[in-house]
């Protein structure tokens, strides 16, 4: 299992550009960021060579989301306004190489959603055939409004976009809070999930302080021969540092 650090979440404590060879000095063999749209790709491709890391994952809302809405793939009206923004989030992930972008949904609810974020994956999928991409869903106290909200809903959708480069995003502190049990979220959708985040619940804080069962949870993902990576996603309760004890379940 290969620990991964979310500089969005993660080495706070320093300017951005630092918390990449934080992390490689922590012992992370990945960083994810969320929005890295701000920054020139440039700069952030340097610092992960000077650190020699690869760049796990980004988000896809819009390249210049700065706290509005968050995506628009299930949104029935802005079809074009998803797929423009894919094709600039492309053209960033052409430089920093992700493995995985996160296609973000939006606000909405019903068929009409569903549907449209069906097919905009399947787009996206077709358009992009050689980028893994994942879905992910957000718990509705943290995220009110947010489309995909529930992990059988999120392989509902799966199954109907059938795209070999399309699956599951699981994040244990979302799960937690959906299902009231990550541990059995883990064992009903192993099999979909292309990418893990890690936090406690209910504060999306430090894995260990909080109600997810991390060594269940750990021995239920080395089980099942995962074989991705494992990112830390949460607020640490101190500083990241004394927060990093989770990583050792991982070797
Ligand atoms: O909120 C989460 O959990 C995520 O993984 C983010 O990608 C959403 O911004
Ligand atoms: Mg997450």
């Amino acid at each position: 299992m290969k620990p991964c650090a979310n500089l969005t979440f993660l080495f706070k404590e320093l300017p951005f550009l630092e918390r990449f060879q934080a992390a490689a000095d922590a012992g992370f063999d990945a960083v994810e960021i969320l929005f890295p749209y701000d920054m020139p790709a440039p700069e952030i491709l340097d610092r992960l060579q000077l650190a020699g890391l690869p760049l796990a994952l980004i988000n896809a809302p819009p390249p210049n989301y700065t706290g509005g809405p968050r995506g628009f793939a299930a949104a029935p009206d802005l079809t074009d306004r998803f797929r423009s923004d894919f094709l600039r989030v492309m053209r960033y992930a052409k430089r920093l190489k992700p493995q995985h972008i996160h296609i973000m949904t939006g606000d909405g609810e019903g068929d009409a959603a569903r549907d449209t974020f069906i097919a905009n994956l399947k787009w996206a999928a077709a358009e992009a055939p050689d980028q893994s991409l994942t879905i992910e869903p957000l718990n509705p106290t943290a995220m009110p409004g947010y489309f995909l909200n529930d992990y059988a809903q999120a392989a509902d959708i799966l199954d109907a976009v059938a795209a070999p480069n399309v699956g599951l995003q699981y994040d244990s502190f979302h799960a937690q809070m959906i299902h009231g049990d990550a541990v059995a979220v883990w064992h009903d959708h192993a099999p979909r999930v292309r990418h893990v985040q890690v936090g406690d619940a209910p504060d999306r804080n430090t894995p260990g302080n909080g109600t997810v069962d991390f060594p269940a949870l750990f021995a239920a993902i080395r089980d099942s021969r995962y074989d991705g990576w494992i990112s830390g996603e949460y607020n640490p309760d101190k500083d990241t540092e004394s927060s990093l004890g989770w990583m050792s379940a991982l070797a």
